[in-house]
């Protein structure tokens, strides 16, 4: 594999329902995704955005073509294999998805539990570390329903984030926010990524964001428009 790839897409289709219902959402999609790049994908309500992000992310089966992470294909793969892909990614969603009966700390540990190499000591120091660096060092042993939403999001970023993992996948991650607290979100989630090398993909409707993208891919009724916008 080339390291540097970390998603490799070709001729990727995807069909949901069956029989006359049969409806292709994705069309003969090619994407790459190098190390460290934070991409955003745009594009129209119902042109494929989460589909696609939900296929790269192992969430969902890849019916035809190829999509490959980090090196394994995912087309035809079994479901403990994706399970295994899934530890290698982050994730953030619109609604901070956190436990409301767990402390910001709880929240963020409970992503490190997965990964069983590390003791308590350096759990407790990873945690306090990342929760630090997404600016709630004050709030680690606050509830959910304590936090503005903001702080609530940039503890899904740390939870996310905290077990360096090589992708984050992040869909709608500034909609429930207003333009400060959705700017200052992604900024942190760009800036811990790059401090890690970790590539980015920012599923978004928000144009307000775009300006942290090193590239924006923009899909259409389930096409990926081949013009792609170079931030500079
Ligand atoms: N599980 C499903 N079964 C059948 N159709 C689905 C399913 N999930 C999504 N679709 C359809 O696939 C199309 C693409 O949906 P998708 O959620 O990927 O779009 P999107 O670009 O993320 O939209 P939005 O920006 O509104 O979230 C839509 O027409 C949707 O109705």
């Amino acid at each position: 594999m080339n390291n540097n790839i970390v998603i490799d897409i070709k001729e990727l289709s995807h069909y949901f329902g069956k029989g006359e219902l049969r409806k292709q959402i994705l069309f003969d999609i090619n994407l790459t995704l190098k190390a460290g790049e934070v991409v955003i994908l745009k594009g129209p309500s119902g042109s494929g955005k989460t589909t696609l992000l939900t296929l790269m992310g192992g969430l969902r089966s890849p019916q035809t073509g190829s999509l490959k992470v980090l090196g394994q294909e995912l087309v035809g793969a079994k479901k403990h294999q994706l399970v295994k892909i899934r530890r290698n990614i982050g994730y953030i969603f619109q609604s901070h998805n956190l436990l409301e009966c767990l402390t910001a700390r709880q929240n963020v540990a409970m992503s490190l539990e997965l990964h069983s190499q590390y003791s308590r000591e350096e759990m407790k120091q990873k945690t306090e570390e990342i929760l630090e660096a997404v600016g709630l060092g004050d709030r680690i042993n606050y509830y959910p329903q304590n936090l503005s939403g903001g702080q609530k999001q940039r503890v899904a970023i740390a939870r996310a984030l905290v077990s360096h993992p090589k992708m984050v996948l992040a869909d709608e991650p500034t909609a429930s926010l207003d333009s400060k607290s959705g700017h200052d979100v992604v900024n942190i989630m760009q800036k811990l990524a790059k401090d890690q090398g970790c590539t980015i993909l920012i599923v978004t409707h928000d144009n307000r964001i775009l300006d942290v993208a090193d590239r924006i891919v923009e899909l259409e009724d389930g096409h990926l428009k081949q013009t792609k916008i170079e931030v500079s």
